[in-house]
């Protein structure tokens, strides 16, 4: 039922980032500061000369490899810091960002870049400060990333259900994190239903918004015999957003963060390259649960939706027929 990942898919494949751009994306060279991280970095640099602790900057190079900031490393007599920054878009979705890094690193379980600052720029836009962190040269461990990744969804727990305090965005699409009680009723409402709206929105699909709707009305035998716990999830993680430190462990970046089903965190699997024993290391954490094969397409379901809304048609086919084959299998 999984469609397999295209020439297309690898070139948009996430938000248009080839993990193969990911690895090596650092640079140094010295262009105007100003000119790196496409802003006037006056806060940038006050933050990280007052609270960042710095005496002086040593240097600023650009850093490639994203496709919606312009990214920057400050290096200065106390480290290093990673910089983002967006021309046009306001602070909210760097606040997201920041608070699902910080709580994911409060976690202390799984490697994740610090952050430190999220500021407004004053002509509009905004910038985040975080931690620089050196990536090694390999792959790294898929059972460490399996095992960390399971204790990190293991850690991270709310007692307000299932969302997040702030909406954020996956890739460039809105993702709306209202706080539920019922995780079904979440992930149909704001998950599913949110992207089918959007392409009949963007594309007058009458029939995936249709079909998908009878689906996403439809999920509860899914789930039987299941008790779903809200888990802090990355909410993107695929093979772009997995690095590894100098040390070989693993670091996971740029995430869509919400508290879910911890299932739902291989939804982007398609794009992930988790083997065999990625899976047995996260399952002897978090045990895997009934119907879990079952679920696996429905997770996928968001993704792809969410790619035929960013990237076109080239996704479509794979969308329905993930809802074609729910839709059979549920006699609905
Ligand atoms: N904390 C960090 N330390 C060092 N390098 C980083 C850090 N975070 C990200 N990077 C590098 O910077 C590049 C751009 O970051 P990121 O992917 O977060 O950018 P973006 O534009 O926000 O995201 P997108 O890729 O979704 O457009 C990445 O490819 C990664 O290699």
């Amino acid at each position: 039922m999984v469609a397999s990942v295209g020439l297309v898919s690898l070139f948009s494949c996430s938000h248009l980032k080839p993990s193969s751009l990911r690895w090596f994306s650092s640079t140094t060279h010295k262009p105007k500061p100003s000119a790196i991280v496409g802003i006037s970095d006056d806060l940038v640099r006050e933050w990280i000369l007052k609270e960042g602790k710095a005496t002086k900057i040593i240097r600023i190079s650009p850093v490639g490899g994203g496709c919606i900031n312009l990214a920057g490393r400050y290096d200065t007599d106390v480290g290093s810091f990673f910089v983002k920054s967006n021309r046009s878009i306001g602070p909210s979705m760097f606040e997201g960002e920041a608070l699902g890094l910080r709580l994911m690193y409060e976690t202390k379980t799984i490697r994740v870049p610090r952050p430190f600052k999220v500021g407004s720029l004053p002509g509009g836009g905004s910038f985040i400060i975080m931690e620089f962190i050196e990536f090694g040269a390999s792959r790294n461990n898929q059972s460490v990333l399996g095992r960390q990744l399971a204790e990190m969804h293991k850690a991270g727990k709310s007692d307000k259900g299932f969302g997040f305090d702030v909406d954020n965005t996956i890739g460039s699409t809105p993702q709306v994190n209202t706080w539920t009680f019922d995780w079904v009723e979440f992930y149909a409402e704001h998950r599913l239903s949110y992207q089918l709206k959007l392409a009949r929105e963007q594309y007058g699909d009458s029939v995936i918004y249709e079909k998908g709707q009878r689906l996403a009305k439809n999920l509860k035998p899914l789930f039987e015999n299941v008790v779903v716990e809200p888990c802090l999830l990355h909410g993107d993680l695929w093979s772009g957003n997995v690095s590894s430190d100098k040390n070989g462990d693993p670091v996971i970046l740029d995430p869509a963060c919400y508290y879910g089903h911890n299932e739902a965190e291989f939804g982007m699997s398609w794009c992930a390259g988790f083997g065999g024993s990625f899976y047995n290391s996260y399952f002897e954490v978090m045990p895997k649960q009934p119907g879990f094969e079952k679920r696996r397409d429905l997770y996928m379901l968001y993704h792809y939706l969410n790619h035929y809304n960013l990237f076109g048609s080239g996704y479509r086919s794979s969308a329905m027929s993930i809802i074609d084959d729910y839709l059979q299998m549920l006699q609905v």
